[in-house]
């Protein structure tokens, strides 16, 4: 398996490869040059996730891992989830299912990449002997499942930067309050695309990148979209592989990509529905065809705060037939504030997703329908999706929303919501009382890179 840039100028890797170099060389993002098919879909009901998770991802890997270093990354990552089913899939109403995605140790659904890759880095660096820097940018959810994840790794040193004042608080104390000594927290002035865009800014400086050994765990990385794949496929599998809609809330494209490779692997989606908060500039853009940044607006949901969303790069790409230099003239029309999407990449991403758009009010208001009907408390981005996958259920459909974040994540939202804040799981217990570790940051490349340089441990 060949991974290709979507800027069509970097080399053309291997799983290893790309996995260990996040963003391409020419600033693109990988993407596999074929999708796999998959043999024998109709016979995974029933199969455990850990064996399901190892027959969707073995074709991506190549020769990168063996068979049993795949099988043991998948083993000890999944062991650190705590429902049996891993991502148990649940009746809301009558045809309306939730998927969730919220029992790992940081309580959000980018546990299940972000576990597996760090079993996978574990294994590549083991073999090459590299020490790497992880850069990553956050708003809340994935800087708190890398430090998890990477926490204590040897050769490896871990820098999240998160937007000042823009995350929730039990968010920001994950990051926070991990005392190993190789995880940095960073509170950047500004706000989540600004960390992205710096992020960016340090791959795209091959000195710097070269030198610390830059590597990255945002769905920049496409290990990240591989991992989230498989629980398309087992949610699927449970409902017996007939057709069914996925609703995914959205920020930065990761999550409902991986369902749209799902589907050009087997799974028979129908629709995939992109669900955002206020910040819409995915539901804009599939409604008028102008992909436009505009301010981002801090929200109940924080996570999907999010303009410059990395991953529709991807969507682009394979919407303009694989065409680079068309995506790399779109990503130079984005540095100058939007682009104008063709009409043809328009109704070939028309034919990929749905979309629609929640406001702050019907958020909350969700959450309260679905604890007055089913006494479930739902996480704000969660109520995102189920608000919009109502407005597209259809008789004898399925329709599956993810639930991205567990509650107790955003307990002022809630509270709003409903009036009482849900409470952490007992292995979060004391995070109110441990100490903070975090370095205030400008939102500047050059005080970024001297902060790091200063900070690595490797
Ligand atoms: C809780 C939650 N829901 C939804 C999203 C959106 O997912 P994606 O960025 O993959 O679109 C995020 C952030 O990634 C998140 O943390
Ligand atoms: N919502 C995310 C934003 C980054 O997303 P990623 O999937 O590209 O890592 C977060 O919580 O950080």
């Amino acid at each position: 398996m060949r991974y290709v840039s979507t800027r069509g100028q970097a080399p053309v890797l291997n799983f290893e490869q790309a996995m260990l170099s996040g963003l391409a060389r020419d600033g693109g993002l990988y993407l596999p040059e074929t999708v796999p098919g998959f043999d024998a879909i109709t016979e995974l009901d029933g199969l455990p996730y850990e064996e399901i998770a190892f027959r969707v991802i073995r074709p991506f890997t190549g020769d990168s891992f063996s068979d049993a270093e795949l099988r043991g990354a998948i083993d000890r990552a999944y062991g650190r989830i705590e429902h049996a089913a891993k991502a148990p899939l649940h009746q809301l109403a009558p045809g309306h299912h939730l998927l969730e995605l919220f029992h790992g140790p940081t309580l959000a659904f980018k546990d299940f990449a972000m576990q597996l890759i760090a079993q996978l880095f574990q294994i590549a660096l083991k073999r090459s002997g590299q020490k790497i820097t992880i850069v990553g940018a956050t708003s809340g959810d994935t800087g708190s499942a890398a430090i998890e994840a990477f926490k204590g790794i040897d050769n490896v040193d871990v820098f999240i930067m998160f937007p000042h004042g823009r995350v929730s608080e039990v968010q920001r104390r994950q990051m926070t309050t991990p005392d190993a000594a190789n995880v940095h927290a960073l509170a950047l002035d500004g706000h989540f695309d600004d960390c992205q865009a710096r992020l960016k800014d340090l791959f795209n400086d091959h000195d710097f990148r070269d030198g610390v050994g830059l590597a990255g765990v945002n769905s920049i990385n496409w290990a990240r979209v591989v991992a989230q794949i498989v629980y398309y496929f087992t949610a699927a599998a449970s409902l017996g592989m007939r057709p069914m809609d996925f609703c995914v809330p959205t920020g930065n494209f990761g999550d409902i990509f991986a369902g749209s490779i799902a589907r050009a692997m087997g799974v028979p989606i129908r629709r995939l529905i992109v669900a955002t908060n206020q910040n819409d500039i995915l539901h804009r853009a599939l409604t008028t065809g102008e992909y436009r940044v505009g301010e981002v607006h801090p929200s109940i949901s924080p996570s999907m705060d999010i303009q410059v969303s990395s991953n529709f790069e991807r969507a682009l790409y394979l919407a303009y037939g694989g065409d680079a230099s068309a995506v790399s003239q779109l990503m130079a029309e984005l540095k100058q504030g939007g682009f104008t999407i063709s009409q043809g990449a328009l109704q070939s991403l028309r034919e990929q997703y749905l979309s629609g758009r929640v406001s702050e009010e019907d958020t909350l208001a969700m959450i309260r329908t679905i604890r007055d009907e089913t006494g479930q408390i739902l996480c704000p981005h969660s109520a995102v999706g189920v608000a919009v996958a109502r407005q597209h259920v259809e008789p004898g459909i399925p329709m599956v929303t993810l639930a991205t974040a567990h509650p107790a994540k955003f307990p002022d939202a809630v509270e709003r919501a409903v009036g009482a804040r849900p409470e952490l799981p007992p292995h979060m217990a004391g995070l109110f009382d441990l100490p903070e570790r975090v370095s205030r940051v400008e939102n500047d490349v050059d005080a970024l890179k001297a902060l790091i340089l200063e900070r690595r441990t490797n």
